[in-house]
């Protein structure tokens, strides 16, 4: 089996055993490098100049789709300013050779480290902007890429005619001096490509995949989701700085008309779609896909027809193929999911993984404390001041009737919202100002009202990012067995390969269920977690809560259906209008005339 089907995206597939995973993870940079010192014997079979240059082109779009997709078809964030930070690449080596006389491979380093100034300065902002993302993100970075051209051409870094370069040496790299580019070329894509394979299984792979699905669920799942985004976009920008580096020289004279156009953002963004942006390899086949057929049809005597046949098959390529060559080729592969049902939790055992570090919280401290917590929507008063302590090891009930607070003090306490006022503390610490990732990372875990899976990763692959982010374990194949036995617990392992799509309610609220225990948090917020469950389905989850208690967590648990309120919770509080009504064991407080009230109406309590 070819090297291309056996990696998966961000994580090895379910199926393979953690020895074979391992093995094809070793296969894979080994693969690239062979295929690497195999294409560097090419100039020396005395082919004419000009393959030398078609062979340049090809790699050196590789290197830009390639780094392209490291930010836009990992994360998400589709950017059009791939032309400014390959441009910043051009002109930084263009200056330091014509202007300073560096030798060009020492212009290198600089245009990849300029051009990853520029797009982390960039990022510092945009990212933190939670309203910058698609579309407005695109534009943005397009109108960064006018704005840089504009900056070259009024200074003395063009200067309105362009930089000269004939007179640079090209180091003699290989034996003919359009060998040596396509050796430069070549040495660029391999890197490139080892780039974006590490990257991609790694642990900040994981998390790039899960910002691209659900950006507000991975960061609370513990995902550094700014961070992550600047590495990702630093890397991007340093590798199109080193194709623009290389490819000033080969220019020989370069003008910032050129240079700063839409081009190059749409040819990479082409050429990463038609290969296909969730996988490593995918920018890679769609760039030489693309050469070869511009090659083919173009250099001819019928070049304008060419193009225009160009485009049918890009557009039939895409239609038939939406999710890319590379998709639709491992798709073939991937075994169709099964229609088994989940297990019951009574034919479950509790998965035995090591445990989180002990709570630090002084004796008779609760868990959780909050202290006059607020939340206001423009006006709209969510929360006004609540004071709720969660004791070590119960089962606390929220209850309340609808909009009044209940959702939103699990949004507060996770870290999704900012609160407007009051203290939070978990085990003794302040979690305020915290980013949700911090909070995730000190032991609180989630789940969501409508169940939030990141809908391109397989069920046990977002039980992993929960493993990795919020347990902390550094190593995707100990996450991907870690995953597995939550899988096993919450009776979906039969469901690890299957796509989120692919499970009904009940099995993806389970699937919420293993994402927020795979973390080992030691206090767990259940949003609803039996709303829609037909009363069978709430009798397998009250048992399944039961056994989440028994594992030593301590759940805060929102929820409607009495039934289950009366048989799982320790003690209640109800909340009326974002404050605080009543507190109690569940039997006494739902007696209280004011609680009837709150729920029934006057009249009818
Ligand atoms: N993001 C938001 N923007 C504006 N208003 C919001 C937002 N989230 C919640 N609210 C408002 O805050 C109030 C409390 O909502 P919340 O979802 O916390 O209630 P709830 O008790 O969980 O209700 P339910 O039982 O129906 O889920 C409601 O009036 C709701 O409309």
């Amino acid at each position: 089996m070819s090297v291309l089907t056996q990696a998966s995206p961000t994580l090895p597939a379910a199926t393979a055993t953690p020895r074979t995973a391992g093995r094809f993870m070793k296969r894979t940079p080994l693969a690239i490098l062979a295929a690497g010192a195999l294409l560097a014997f090419v100039p020396h079979l005395g082919l004419p100049a000009f393959y030398d240059s078609l062979l340049y082109l090809a790699l050196h779009w590789v290197v830009l789709a390639t780094s392209w997709n490291i930010l836009s078809g990992y994360s998400g964030y589709f950017s059009f300013g791939h032309g400014a930070f390959f441009g910043t690449g051009i002109y930084t080596s263009a200056n330091l050779m014509a202007r300073y006389d560096w030798p060009f491979l020492w212009t290198l380093p600089v245009a990849a480290l300029m051009a990853a100034l520029i797009g982390v300065a960039l990022g510092a902002i945009v990212f933190r902007v939670k309203g910058v993302r698609g579309e407005l993100f695109a534009l943005l970075t397009l109108a960064i890429t006018l704005v840089i051209g504009t900056i070259v051409v009024n200074t003395p870094l063009d200067g309105g005619s362009g930089v000269p370069l004939s007179g640079v040496p090209v180091p003699k790299i290989g034996p003919t001096q359009s060998s040596t580019f396509y050796l430069l070329a070549l040495a660029a894509a391999v890197v490139t490509l080892l780039i974006a394979w590490g990257i991609q299984v790694s642990k900040f792979g994981a998390g790039l995949f899960a910002i691209h699905d659900d950006e507000d669920a991975a960061e609370v799942m513990g995902v550094p989701t700014y961070r992550y985004k600047l590495y990702a976009l630093a890397i991007s920008c340093a590798l199109a700085g080193v194709a623009g580096g290389i490819h000033a020289l080969f220019l020989s004279y370069v003008t910032a008309g050129e240079v700063f156009t839409i081009t190059v953002p749409l040819t990479v963004v082409l050429m990463s779609v038609l290969g296909g942006t969730r996988h490593w390899a995918g920018p890679a086949i769609g760039a030489v896909a693309i050469t070869g057929l511009l090659y083919s049809f173009t250099a001819a005597d019928h070049a304008v027809a060419g193009k225009a046949l160009i485009g049918v098959i890009l557009i039939a390529a895409i239609l038939f193929m939406p999710d890319g060559i590379l998709e639709r080729f491992r798709r073939h592969r991937r075994p169709a999911p099964s229609p088994s049902p989940v297990a019951t939790p009574s034919a479950i055992q509790p998965p035995e993984v090591p445990a989180r570090a002990a709570p630090v919280a002084s004796q008779g401290e609760p868990l959780l404390r909050v202290r006059g917590l607020a939340k206001s929507f423009k006006g709209v008063r969510a929360l006004a001041g609540v004071d709720v302590d969660v004791r070590q090891g119960e089962i606390l009930g929220l209850l309340g009737p609808n909009g009044s607070g209940k959702s939103t003090f699990i949004n507060v306490v996770s870290g999704h919202y900012t609160p407007s006022g009051g203290t939070i503390a978990f085990e003794g610490r302040p979690l305020d100002g915290l980013p949700a990732h911090r909070i995730a990372g000190s032991g609180i875990a989630r789940t969501y009202q409508i169940p939030r899976p990141f809908a391109h990763l397989s069920v046990l692959q977002n039980v992993a990012i929960a493993t990795m982010f919020g347990g902390a374990i550094r190593d995707p194949d100990t996450a991907r067995r870690q995953a597995m036995t939550w899988l096993e617990f919450t009776g979906l392992q039969d469901k690890a390969d299957a796509r989120p799509d692919d499970l009904n309610l009940h099995q993806r609220k389970f699937l919420e269920l293993a994402r927020a225990l795979a973390s080992r948090p030691r206090l767990v917020l259940l949003d609803e977690v039996l709303c829609g469950l037909t009363p069978s389905e709430i009798d397998d989850a009250v048992a399944l809560i039961r056994r989440i208690r028994d594992q030593g967590s301590t759940i805060v648990f929102v929820e409607h259906v009495m039934r289950a309120v009366m048989a799982l919770t320790d003690r209640i509080v109800v909340f009326n209008r974002g404050e605080l009504l009543a507190e109690g064991p569940a039997a006494e407080v739902m007696r209280r005339p004011e609680v009837m009230t709150a729920y029934l109406g006057k009249a009818h309590a």
